[in-house]
């Protein structure tokens, strides 16, 4: 019988940066009546057999996601920082995955849609045993490591990788066999992160 690789994925929302460039929380940015964070979980409940959220600020964010995803509470590694990074956040949400999959989201994509995901699950069985992950690569050669595929597997190289003081996903990635997710539009995974980003996607979806 054919796997249905949707059955066994989590889906991984990382909502814990300081919006810096933004200037106010992105998570909580309203676009068409709803947040970027409550956009991408229900995307994310259409994609994925579970839905777990990593920030540190479940209280502030519980009210506006939708019925039937778990927070994750997400532990400050240092005293002096408000927020960890997203690498950090998502080994403190893997740590608690028990499926074989993670589909990593970050919460500041705003053109992704639960059709193309559905799409990328196409690819997954093609995989090599050896890959750890399946994550778009950009052609000028950069990941798109917050909107893809993870072995569960991979916590432990991840550890390593940050015990060895590693810190980017960008070097995590590149140390290891990854499958470069196909995108056909790469405007797919337009990133907001600027008030003038918010500006050209409220103007073109609302
Ligand atoms: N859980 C968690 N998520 C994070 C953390 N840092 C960033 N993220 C998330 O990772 C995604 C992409 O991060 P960025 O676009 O760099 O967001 P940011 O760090 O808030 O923004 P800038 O401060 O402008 O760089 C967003 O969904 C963030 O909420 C973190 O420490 N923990
Ligand atoms: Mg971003």
């Amino acid at each position: 019988m054919k796997k249905d690789f949707r059955q066994i994925t989590t889906a991984i929302v990382l909502a814990g940066g300081q919006s810096s460039r933004m200037g106010k929380d992105k998570a909580l940015l309203t676009i068409s009546n709803s947040s970027l964070l409550n956009q991408i979980c229900t995307l994310a409940q259409q994609c994925a057999s579970q839905v777990y959220i990593v920030t540190p600020w479940k209280e502030k964010y519980e009210p506006i996601v939708p019925t039937g995803c778990t927070f994750i509470q997400e532990t400050l590694l240092s005293p002096n920082h408000d927020s960890n990074s997203p690498l950090i956040g998502f080994v403190q949400g893997l740590e608690q995955v028990k499926q074989e999959w993670v589909l990593l989201l970050a919460c500041d994509l705003p053109r992704l849609t639960s059709t193309e995901v559905k799409q990328w699950y196409n690819y997954l069985p093609e995989i090599p045993e050896n890959a750890i992950a399946l994550v778009p690569r950009h052609p000028a050669g950069w990941w798109e490591p917050l909107a893809g595929f993870y072995r569960r597997s991979c916590l432990s190289l991840l550890k390593e990788y940050l015990a060895q003081g590693g810190k980017s996903f960008q070097g995590f990635l590149n140390q290891h066999c990854v499958a470069q997710l196909p995108i056909s539009d790469w405007q797919i995974l337009f990133n907001c992160n600027t008030p003038e980003e918010l500006e050209i996607i409220k103007l073109e979806l609302q």
